[in-house]
């Protein structure tokens, strides 16, 4: 932890004065990996901030994060999902392989028949459980995706409704993803999942379970095969699972190589880190940026648009990487954080995006630093007309939101000076999503040893868990708040 807490200042020049000073500066801020330009150059990121950066405390946590130490105290926990990726100790690499190893059997059992004719998967899950496969499915299977995959997360009944009467009992598999084996919304629609094909006739419906978990004695006991248990190790955090099986259902539908690739991409992301000086270092470089905007300017919040619709789930998936990580206020030692940890992360699609909220980027009264995402290249079946206006319309937003216009009408003035990071795919495939979601990663990482804190625990959501068992118990719901009891009794509940 670093022994004074990290509180960048914003820098007085604005970013027109930033580029005016240094005709180098797209060129300096830019910076290329696995295929993806990174542009940090519209960003408030000056050389004296990052040569004054003590980069000591992150090249000895990330040393740490790599060798498969304890990284996370409160849980005495390493953080192993790099070894997923090659990157860990000799002993959790291995294993990471191995169950990888595991889970590529059981996609050529279910391709060679060993489940009957098998059409459709229902991967059940939430959190990292769910959004790590749904962004994969849906990012990178929309055009040739082997078998139709319907995520369920959420407990409630329509949704449950909705996943199943998109699949065919008689043709589906239904994977029960859950670190732990013991949360509320996923037990309770496998029991569902597992119910709809007992009433199908399917014959033998506990075979058409498989449980993805690092908690396989619970999934042996809900009646799971252990045949059937891909497991991974509990060092793997939920929101950085989806390198492991909890990746199950995106393997089965778009191939294991593709899946492998997706590793690939990432790796290259573990390398460059532990590679980089602090000055190309990319995730480090975005986590000063970020840190100059929370800490420097105050910015509460931080904008994600994905100027891609195959990249339409990446917010929502970067949301919980992001917030359920750094969303802390107390540092590793139990001393308050020195100012504000992780910035509140949202965003959405462009350019649907530009027509609803981005009146307020341009002219609000609140700084929100943006984070564009762009594939230079569309796919074959999209006309290029409409690619080409798409980045158009992109790059002209960052353009925008930098340089401003000035006018005498105020309602009609735009300051300039708002940042922008533009990230920009060369194209979208396995290898460069893997290095994108591992760039995101390692930036969330960076941020947390710059900002003292554990990303890796999430205590935070456990009191809500704990609040919904009690509320459900007669004798413990009397000790709720007047508030909550009359809208319990509102329901009819
Ligand atoms: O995989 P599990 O154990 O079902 O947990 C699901 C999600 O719930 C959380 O613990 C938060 O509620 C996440 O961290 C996790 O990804």
């Amino acid at each position: 932890m670093p022994s004074t807490p990290f509180t960048p200042a914003a820098p007085s020049a604005t970013l027109a004065e930033l580029f005016a000073a240094d005709p180098s500066r797209a060129e300096e801020f830019s910076h290329d990996l696995g295929g993806i330009r990174f542009d940090l150059s519209k960003t408030h990121l000056t050389r004296e901030a990052i040569e004054g950066l003590d980069t000591e405390d992150y090249y000895d946590a990330l040393a740490r994060l790599f060798a498969g130490e304890v990284v996370n105290p409160t849980e005495n926990r390493a953080a192993e999902h790099p070894a997923e990726r090659g990157f860990g100790s000799p002993d959790a690499v291995a294993l990471a392989a191995q169950r990888r190893g595991r889970m590529r059997a059981l996609i050529d059992a279910v391709e060679a028949g060993a489940f009957g004719d098998i059409t459709g998967i229902l991967h059940i899950g939430i959190g990292g459980s769910a959004l790590g496969p749904a962004l994969l499915v849906d990012a990178l299977g929309r055009n040739e995706r082997r078998y139709r995959v319907e995520i369920l997360s959420n407990i409630d009944g329509q949704a449950v409704d909705e996943a199943l009467g998109r699949l065919d009992p008689a043709t589906t598999l239904v994977a029960i993803a859950s670190k732990t084996f013991t949360t509320a919304e996923t037990l309770r629609n496998a029991e569902a999942a597992l119910a709809w094909l007992q009433e199908a006739g399917v014959e033998d419906p506990y075979g058409r379970l498989i449980a993805i978990t690092a908690a396989p004695d619970k999934a042996i006991e809900f009646g799971i095969d252990e045949t059937r248990v891909l497991s991974f190790a509990p060092s793997v955090g939920g929101r950085y699972s989806l390198w492991s099986a909890i990746g199950f259902p995106a393997a089965l539908a778009l191939g294991t190589d593709a899946f492998e690739a997706m590793l690939d991409g990432a790796a290259m992301v573990d390398e460059h880190v532990a590679e980089a000086p602090a000055g190309a270092n990319l995730p480090l470089l975005a986590a000063l940026a970020d840190l100059t905007y929370t800490q420097g300017f105050g910015a509460a919040t931080r904008a994600v648009f994905a100027y891609d619709e195959r990249l339409r789930l990446l917010p929502s998936y970067l949301q919980q990487l992001v917030m359920e990580s750094n969303g802390k206020s107390v540092r590793l030692d139990g001393s308050p954080a020195a100012g504000p940890t992780s910035a509140i992360l949202w965003g959405g699609t462009g350019t649907d995006a530009q027509h609803a909220v981005f009146q307020l980027l341009h002219q609000g009264t609140h700084l929100v630093p943006v984070e564009f995402i762009a594939v230079a290249q569309g796919t074959d079946e999209q006309d290029p007309a409409h690619h080409r206006e798409l980045l158009l319309n992109c790059f002209a937003q960052g353009a925008a939101l930098m340089t401003g216009r000035s006018s005498d009408d105020p309602h009609r003035n735009y300051p300039g000076n708002r940042p922008s990071t533009t990230i920009l795919l060369d194209e979208l495939d396995p290898s460069s999503l893997g290095t994108l979601l591992a760039f995101y990663e390692h930036r969330t990482f960076a941020e947390a040893v710059l900002l003292g804190i554990n990303p890796f625990d999430q205590f935070g959501v456990e009191l809500g868990k704990d609040m919904a068992r009690a509320i459900d118990d007669p004798d413990t719901r009397e000790r709720f708040d007047p508030s909550t009891r009359a809208l319990i009794e509102k329901a009819g509940l």
